[in-house]
């Protein structure tokens, strides 16, 4: 088990409903999971409970088999080292190259030179950036920038690679070759946790789907397509969630008129 919430639940305020809400699941080794769901709805939460950047109100977290509360602060660094974490804005260094980024996240870790040598033109290669070693960030298409942050994440081969709105900055095609690039990393083993409003990626995918709404999960399916449970009220008035039908959401009946315009 990689990761495991046990009745979590995060309070950020206690006039507001919490952030996140009993919540009790499982990610194995080598998932690959979509945290999906409305903004607000506790998806940040759950990355940040899984980096212990925040600790739950109440239940327990538990990463690579530790329950994270118990690990004092002073060996926090070295549970987030079996971590990578992807960014949406990429958070790469503006006056380092390529090479210097993905280098800079062993260097901070006391890696060995020859090591740093030998794993960063590796890591470059697994992610398609092959002889762009001393190209500068501001040079880079924006997936490439991406394929950067992701290099920077997985250099140290962490067992967990977590990933938020990794291809929210960019455009559809460049956002496929995003997820072959973290498909490919999770074939290799490492989890992968990817929060996302991307349907088309979704879609696409089609691997385990976790969907939050209110800071509950109200939908875990294995293989699961990007929609959303909504609420509806039977006969007899009671209340049950359902998937929304996609063709509930279809767009009024194609005139050609339109096309005109
Ligand atoms: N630092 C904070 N202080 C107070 N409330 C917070 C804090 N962070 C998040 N919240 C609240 O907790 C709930 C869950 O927020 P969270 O950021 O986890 O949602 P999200 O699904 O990541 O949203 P988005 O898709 O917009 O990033 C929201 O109601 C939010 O307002």
């Amino acid at each position: 088990m990689m990761i495991r919430f046990e009745h979590v639940t995060k309070v950020y305020d206690a006039k507001t409903r919490p952030g996140l809400d009993d919540i009790d699941i499982e990610i194995n080794r080598g998932d690959f999971a979509f945290l999906v769901g409305a903004s607000g709805s506790g998806k940040s939460t759950f990355l940040r409970l899984v980096l212990r950047e925040i600790t739950a109100t109440n239940g327990s977290v538990h990463v690579a088999g530790q329950n994270v509360a118990r690990i004092p602060s002073w060996r926090v660094p070295k549970l987030r080292r079996g971590l990578g974490v992807v960014f949406q804005d990429f958070r790469l260094l503006p006056n380092k190259n390529v090479f210097e980024n993905v280098a800079f996240a062993l260097q901070v870790i006391g890696t060995n030179r020859s090591v740093i040598r030998e794993q960063v033109p590796e890591t470059l290669r697994l992610v398609g950036l092959e002889g762009k070693g001393k190209r500068m960030p501001h040079e880079l298409s924006g997936g490439e920038q991406q394929r950067v942050g992701i290099a920077r994440a997985i250099v140290n081969k962490p067992a967990i690679l977590l990933a938020d709105e990794p291809t929210g900055n960019l455009d559809p095609a460049t956002s496929v070759e995003i997820m072959n690039v973290l498909d490919r990393i999770n074939q290799n083993g490492t989890t992968v946790l990817m929060a996302t409003h991307d349907n088309d990626i979704v879609n696409t995918m089609r691997r385990r789907v976790i969907e939050l709404s209110a800071g509950k999960i109200v939908r875990d399916e294995v293989a699961g397509e990007y929609t959303t449970m909504i609420p509806i009220i039977n006969q007899d008035g009671s209340r049950q969630l359902r998937k929304a039908n996609p063709k509930d959401q279809a767009i009024a009946p194609f005139d050609p008129e339109d096309e005109a315009l």
